[in-house]
């Protein structure tokens, strides 16, 4: 008997891998993104989650932090797995330990270095180009109770350009992302659907 997901994504930003994973599933007989979770008013994910009807959770710290971190909300809408596309916020365990082994994160580094703390958006493409690395790429991870940490799903290379700004490397590196995150989902969730059948 087939299996069904709802996904929940969590994002800070733009949105445009957002944007991505939106297109992908947007037919998908068993996969659906049912909710659009954002800690930033204002942010362009949510103007793309109401271009495609989705739902939206806008939250704030104390409750995500200290609170229920919204697990009745998720549980409402029958959410089976999180995915991270640039939100900038720790997850709590409560919420990793109401969701095991589904929470993911894509990364635009290749793990473990260049990760941690401060490591988001351009301030990792700064730091790549400043260590004079020839390459860079993305990591599509697990999430655990710590930041870039949990286990590796994917990675993809990109080359690092001669005269590359963080800007012109951030391109490259959405390029590899857009390509790539949607299908990463995709493979995981089926493996998991089938190996819990
Ligand atoms: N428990 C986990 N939570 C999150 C993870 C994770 O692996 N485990 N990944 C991050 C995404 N991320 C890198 O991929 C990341 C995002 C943000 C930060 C960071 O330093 N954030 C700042 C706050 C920034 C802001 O509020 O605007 C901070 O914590 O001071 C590091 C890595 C998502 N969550
Ligand atoms: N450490 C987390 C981090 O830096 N995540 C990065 O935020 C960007 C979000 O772009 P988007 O809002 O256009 O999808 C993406 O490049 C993603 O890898």
């Amino acid at each position: 008997m087939p299996q069904n997901m709802n996904i929940a994504i969590f994002a800070s930003g733009a949105g445009s891998n957002a944007r991505k994973i939106i297109e992908h599933f947007s037919s998908h007989p068993q996969i659906k993104i049912a909710l659009v979770v954002c800690n930033k008013p204002g942010a362009g994910v949510l103007d793309i989650a109401a271009e495609h009807g989705i739902p939206t959770l806008l939250i704030e710290k104390e409750q995500f932090f200290r609170g229920d971190t919204y697990l009745p909300q998720l549980k409402d809408k029958g959410i089976g797995f999180i995915v991270l596309a640039g939100f900038l916020w720790k997850i709590p365990a409560a919420l990793i330990a109401a969701f095991p082994h589904h929470i993911i994160n894509i990364h635009p580094a290749l793990l473990p270095k260049y990760g941690g703390k401060g490591m988001y958006g351009s301030y990792v493409h700064e730091a790549v180009i400043a260590a004079g690395e020839k390459e860079s790429g993305i990591t599509i991870h697990y999430v655990d109770e710590q930041y870039d940490h949990g286990g590796t799903i994917f990675q993809a290379t990109c080359p690092v350009e001669p005269g590359d700004t963080p800007a012109s490397l951030a391109q490259r590196i959405h390029s590899l992302e857009h390509a790539h995150y949607p299908a990463v989902i995709e493979q995981t969730i089926l493996s998991q659907l089938v190996k819990n059948h």
